[in-house]
């Protein structure tokens, strides 16, 4: 069994929710990533998403576009990430999920790609522009040695077309809040809620909710309407001003989370 398909057995066991914090590799140095990651691990996270660091991030608001500067400016590369992924492999056991725009996939080589982030123990991949007409040029190669695609549907995706794509794959579906990018604001309203309800009714797979949530209020909120949240500009933001106790203070939520049902 996949790590990601384990966690989700054990936080349903236990009538949790998964708080998935993202964070941009090589932001603050490549040399960082390691610790960060067992740091997130220590604060309660169930998963965590890491970032490649992209010239042209069409789905980022400003925060994760600057991190990505950063990360890029001190020289961060794919291949560099997966070896860090590697070596933090063996002090996280938490499922990591990597996220990237597909060019770096194509420079890398996408066979190279997959065997590279199945070798260093990646659970998951999120690419948030390749579109399900596109994706059996990469689907069933990462299927094949058991890193799970991790698709996403969003308030504009018709009904027809989120069963079809939440009826696949075996890790989760990422629920985007938002029609915008990361890091705006969204309304904790009615339509948000419908949606949610929607996505939950018609996938089989876990549905945790992104885009715009950076408070405990909010999470414990969307709670109700799904299996759990992904925290991004926040988390870049606290690690960039290195606001480590306001870090601790944001994951301590995984306590509450795990008394709903
Ligand atoms: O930053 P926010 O608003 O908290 O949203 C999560 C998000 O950052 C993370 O999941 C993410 C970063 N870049 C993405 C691109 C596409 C989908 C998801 C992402």
């Amino acid at each position: 069994m996949n790590r990601i398909e384990r966690a989700f057995k054990l936080l349903n066991k236990t009538n949790s929710k998964a708080f998935v914090p993202y964070m941009m590799a090589g932001d603050g140095g490549l040399d960082c990533l390691v610790d960060r990651l067992i740091l997130l691990e220590k604060f309660g996270a169930s998963a965590i998403e890491v970032g490649v660091p992209f010239s042209d991030p069409v789905a980022d608001g400003p925060t994760i576009q600057r991190a990505g500067m950063r990360a890029l400016q001190n020289g961060t590369t794919l291949r560099g990430i997966i070896e860090e992924l590697e070596k933090a492999r063996e002090q996280v056991s938490i499922p990591i999920i990597l996220m990237t725009y597909l060019n770096p996939i194509y420079a890398f080589g996408i066979d190279r790609f997959v065997e590279a982030i199945n070798n260093a123990g990646i659970d998951g991949c999120i690419i948030p522009d390749l579109s399900l007409e596109e994706e059996e040029m990469i689907a069933p190669k990462l299927s094949e040695v058991g890193v799970e695609l991790i698709r996403l549907v969003t308030p504009t995706t018709p009904v027809e077309r989120i069963k079809q794509i939440s009826s696949k794959g075996k890790g989760f579906l990422y629920a985007v809040t938002i029609k915008g990018i990361t890091g705006t604001r969204i309304d904790m309203d009615k339509e948000l809620y419908s949606f949610l309800n929607v996505v939950k009714s018609f996938s089989p797979l876990p549905v945790l909710a992104g885009f715009g949530i950076d408070n405990h209020d909010q999470i414990m909120e969307l709670s109700n309407y799904c299996d759990g949240v992904v925290v991004g500009s926040k988390i870049v933001e606290l690690f960039n001003e290195n606001k480590m106790d306001e870090l601790k203070q944001l994951l301590s939520i995984n306590k509450k989370m795990s008394q709903l049902t």
